[in-house]
């Protein structure tokens, strides 16, 4: 018999910056995420917020979780109530304290994601979503002064992504849908100009523009021109020269040296000093993470060191990196499927010091009981080759027979599953191989990871093509002798939700028992409930509730849930801004008005996620408990 506690028991180590002697990172050791520092070398973590204040899971955040400025002994960090996603610049001193709002209270009322930070200057990128309509407005901020320069207010918000050495020159990119992006050069004083791209309101109706899929952009010593990464060249995304003189002038760039092999994307390229960049891939989710050299005249990266992906830091995924450079040292946080986050650095010329500062561990449960999975991609009903990994209870732990299955949809859609024990799954596919289940875990078409091409066919499409990949899956699972297919449920948070609302659905035969986490019940009114500033986006990447309603409407679980003929498990959090409580709320009160069998979790002080320790507690427990109910293992 083993306890979810135990799997708990491993705190989350995450987004760590190493600033002089101190370790700064975000950890949930009260039983929530919260700000901490530490002595680099060791010493015990010391809070630097109040107790009463939660923060937000940083992968949900979207931008810095915060920054520290050691000079003006500041640190900036966003902060929302209980998962509302409300975020507010607000700023503590250095070795914490109670938080001010940043910038006299300036952005009050709005929802604000900090962008990228340059601690020497004191300089800082902000977006802020208005609550009350479409306008997302781009600031430059200067902590030392509380000036702040608006750069950019659109309905699709402009993303600072790379600047000059002094700051009057920024990188800005527009973006509509996944990888359909445009960038301008904003430029102190004068209009910003399109670099790269045809902005939205300039194209005709229904005209299809080439995707760049830009990300990490980074000016280039001489100032001249930025390196970036584009999908432009290679769908999997390759480094390119951006020349700033000229417009729609993009060149590829080569990286020689790299160590791995397999499928998968480039996902970062990062200024550290000069020419020396990082280079960051995922690897069929799995994390590389390389130093490099950049020559300008050959337009090659030399790559100098791997850092991340061989030896100790193998296997498993990055949650995050930070390069100090006054310490030319980097700070990260690293997981697997089956060891917990932990906090390293990398440090010495050679980059072959690395020191582990976190011993966390899986309390009282020896890591080989855990599961690795094992590679279970499959070719899907048109030849498309589909990403997978089962998880099966470990030999030692004694099950015999086939496994019941339980089937876990990742959200997004264009999100990816990864060995990541910072995320929610992991710790619930351990604790359901720990409890006889065998866990199947796919990344349909629409994933991110396997190249543009594959991410962009879930546009337009939710419950598609996406939805057959999984109803093949299932189809295969029958032939593996060690799964049994009869006895099988499906689970998945918000857009995992919304699948495994309509898989039990639609595919009712395929089903013992089903467990929703907020996921959109209805497409028409979940687009309406979502906040104003994601309506352009969405009106594009899943459908316009005007004039797609027909298509939403047929899309909707609501319309479908009639036929759904296994019991059902709703887990919701009230301040969710994405999927509202009143989205399960509907469905919960539709299939009892149906006489269907539906349980309804609702946690008071959670949002888009179950982030505080009783109720993950509850939520796996209930979870697991539900499956041993239905499935029988
Ligand atoms: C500008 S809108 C981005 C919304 C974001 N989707 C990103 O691809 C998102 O929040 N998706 C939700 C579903 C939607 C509200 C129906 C979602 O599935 N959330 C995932 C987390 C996630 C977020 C971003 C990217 C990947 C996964 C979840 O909570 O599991």
């Amino acid at each position: 018999m083993y306890r979810i506690e135990s799997l708990l028991s491993a705190r989350l180590f995450i987004s760590p910056k190493l600033v002089g002697n101190r370790i700064f990172f975000i950890s949930n050791l009260s039983g929530h995420l919260s700000l901490y520092a530490m002595d680099h070398g060791g010493s015990v973590p010391e809070p630097l917020l109040p107790p009463q204040i939660a923060l937000q899971n940083p992968h949900l955040i979207g931008g810095e979780p915060y920054f520290v400025f050691p000079d003006s002994g500041k640190i900036l960090v966003m902060i929302d109530r209980d998962g509302d996603e409300n975020y507010q610049p607000m700023i503590i001193p250095l070795d914490g304290g109670f938080p001010e709002p940043a910038f006299e209270g300036f952005f009050e009322g709005t929802r604000v994601h900090l962008g990228e930070c340059d601690a020497e200057n004191k300089i800082v990128y902000l977006i802020a979503e208005s609550r009350a309509s479409e306008a997302i407005t781009t600031y430059q901020g200067n902590l030392s002064t509380g000036e702040l320069v608006k750069l950019a207010e659109t309905p699709w918000g402009t993303y600072p992504n790379g600047h000059t050495a002094d700051h009057r020159r920024v990188l800005l990119m527009e973006g509509y849908t996944f990888g359909d992006s445009v960038l301008f050069l904003w430029e102190r004083g004068k209009t910003n100009r399109v670099l790269m791209g045809k902005p939205i309101l300039d194209r005709a109706e229904g005209e299809q523009v080439p995707l760049y899929g830009f990300s990490s952009m980074n000016f280039t010593s001489d100032e001249k021109s930025a390196l970036c990464l584009t999908s432009f060249f290679k769908d999997t995304y390759s480094p390119a020269e951006l020349d700033l003189n000229a417009t729609q002038d993009l060149h590829p760039v080569e990286v020689n040296g790299l160590k791995h092999s397999g499928v998968g994307e480039m996902t970062g390229i990062y200024g550290l000093e000069g020419a020396r960049f990082a280079l960051d891939y995922n690897i069929d989710g799995v994390s590389w993470l390389y130093e490099a050299e950049y020559d300008a005249e050959r337009k090659e990266f030399d790559v100098k060191h791997v850092l991340v992906g061989e030896g100790t830091l193998a296997n498993g995924m990055l949650e995050s990196f930070y390069y100090d450079k006054p310490g030319d040292r980097f700070i990260l946080s690293f997981s697997s499927a089956t060891s917990p986050t932990q906090i390293y650095s990398i440090e010495g010329q050679e980059r072959n010091l690395i020191i582990r500062h976190t011993r966390e561990k899986v309390l009282g449960i020896p890591q080989d009981l855990l599961s690795d999975g094992e590679d279970a991609s499959y070719t899907s009903y048109d030849g498309t080759r589909i990403s997978a990994r089962l998880y099966l209870p470990a030999k030692e732990l004694g099950f015999t027979g086939s496994r019941p299955l339980v089937y876990y949809v990742h959200g997004g859609p264009q999100g990816q599953e990864r060995p990541d024990f910072a995320w929610f799954s992991m710790p619930l596919i351990q604790y359901l191989t720990l409890n006889g289940f065998a866990v199947f875990v796919p990344n349909v078409r629409g994933s991110t990871g396997y190249g543009m091409r594959y991410t962009k066919q879930v546009d337009h499409d939710w419950g598609g093509y996406d939805r057959l990949d999984h109803v093949e899956a299932m189809k295969i699972l029958e032939k593996d002798k060690r799964v049994d297919v009869h006895r099988a449920g499906v689970v998945g948070r918000s857009y995992g939700g919304y699948m495994t609302l309509t898989l039990a659905a639609r595919h009712p035969e395929l089903w013992k028992g089903a467990v929703d986490m907020f996921g959109p019940f209805d497409l028409i009114t979940f687009s309406e409930r979502i906040p104003e500033t994601w309506k352009p986006y969405f009106r594009i990447a899943l459908g316009d509730p005007v004039t797609d309603a027909d298509f939403l409407k047929e899309r909707s679980p609501r319309t479908h849930i009639e036929q759904i003929t296994c019991p059902l498990l709703v887990i919701q959090g009230k301040n969710d801004p994405r999927v509202v409580e009143r989205e399960s709320h509907d469905l919960v009160e539709y299939l009892r008005s149906i006489g269907k069998q539906v349980d309804y979790l609702m946690f008071e002080n959670e949002g888009h996620d179950v982030l505080k320790y009783e109720n993950r507690v509850r939520c796996y427990t209930e979870i697991t408990e539900f499956f041993k109910k239905t499935l029988q293992p």
